[in-house]
């Protein structure tokens, strides 16, 4: 595939910063988004920033921004970056509007959403992805990355992985995703803790009760995904077994650990953060719930991740932002 013309389905932090990156690459990029979104890009461009330092400027005219699903009709490629609840409407909506060959990457947390994607689209060709960093929307058509790391897709097509390979987006490929996807989740089973502290993940991570609430729960979800004989991969250069007892250490230890393993800046937020401020449905039944609904097919409890979940759903039907909780209100 020469030159894919590129749909970003669904773009917001994270459609918006990737394919902002792809648009000043020069690749041919259509965001198909909200009016909201559009507006804010039309009247002031992307504004790309990051902590290493990236501050891009990219101006409405290097894409394309629809609100239209028929946009869809043109793409080669289309990346899929809508929350986990949207994804059976963006598939159907792909199966519409997109052209039978398209390929189908989808950049989302949580582990079932290739599969989704699949089962409404049986004859595309469909990829799982990971992006490992954090993106928070600014407005006015700023979006920053607050965190480190490349993002990962399936392996097995080399031209996708080539389209997608720009400058700050080294994209990574693995032939194992349900690992890849389940590495992330462990990681991810801290956006509801950070959601619920309404703090920055700095300032949350730096706190040991909030990191030892981190901890039960992956210590639960890893011992569940042993019983299912899956081996989650490692986001970092720790082994994912040892994650768990590098953030119960004390926070000096924790400190000098986490540095060499993932950067995270002062502005840097859970997207399930940002789902409670703005008062939408969260992620948390593809996240904490996806570790639930294992334990339950072998017949065991995850009492730290049912609680979690519990307190999400509570923050959901409140409607109030975050609840603002201590570590010790989980408990
Ligand atoms: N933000 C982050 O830092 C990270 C997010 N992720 C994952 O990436 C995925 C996307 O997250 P994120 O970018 O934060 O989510 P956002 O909510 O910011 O972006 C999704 C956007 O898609 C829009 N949308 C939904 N349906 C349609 C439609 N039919 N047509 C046009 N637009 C539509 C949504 O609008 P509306 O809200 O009005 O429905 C929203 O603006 C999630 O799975 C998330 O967990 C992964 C790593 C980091
Ligand atoms: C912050 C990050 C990168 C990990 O928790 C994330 O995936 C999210 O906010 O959804």
């Amino acid at each position: 595939m020469s030159e894919p013309r590129i749909v970003v389905a669904g773009a917001g932090s994270i459609g918006c910063y990737v394919g902002g990156l792809l648009a000043a690459a020069g690749r041919h990029v259509t965001l198909l988004c909200r009016e909201r979104i559009a507006a804010g890009i039309r009247d002031h461009g992307l504004h790309l920033t990051s902590l290493d330092g990236l501050d891009l400027h990219v101006g409405a005219g290097a894409l394309t921004l629809a609100t239209d699903p028929q946009a869809l009709a043109t793409a080669d490629l289309v990346l899929v970056t809508v929350k986990s609840g949207a994804t059976r409407e963006m598939a159907r909506l792909i199966a519409a509007h997109a052209p039978s060959e398209a390929a189908v990457v989808s950049l989302q947390n949580g582990i079932g959403n290739a599969a989704a994607l699949r089962a409404e689209l049986p004859h595309r060709p469909v990829l799982a992805g990971m992006i490992p960093f954090n993106v928070v929307h600014a407005g006015e058509g700023r979006f920053h990355r607050g965190t480190s790391g490349a993002p990962v897709i399936e392996a097995g097509r080399p031209d996708l992985t080539r389209a997608l390979s720009v400058p700050h987006l080294a994209v990574e490929t693995s032939a194992d995703m349900a690992a890849v996807l389940w590495g992330k989740l462990l990681i991810n089973l801290n956006n509801a803790l950070n959601a619920l502290s309404g703090l920055t993940l700095h300032e949350q991570l730096q706190q040991r009760p909030w990191r030892k609430l981190l901890a039960a729960q992956q210590r639960e979800a890893l011992s569940v995904l042993a019983i299912a004989g899956t081996k989650p991969w490692s986001m970092g250069p720790l082994p994912v077994r040892l994650l768990p007892w590098v953030l119960r250490l004390p926070t000096p230890l924790f400190r000098m650990m986490a540095r060499s393993a993932v950067r995270i800046d002062r502005r840097a937020r859970s997207s399930m953060w940002e789902d409670l401020e703005r008062r939408r449905p969260t992620e948390i039944d593809e996240l904490q719930g996806a570790v639930v609904d294992l334990a339950a097919r072998f017949g065991r409890d995850v009492p730290v991740n049912r609680r979690v979940r519990e307190a999400i759903k509570q923050a959901e039907a409140a409607g109030a932002g975050s609840p603002h909780l201590r570590p010790v209100d989980l408990r």
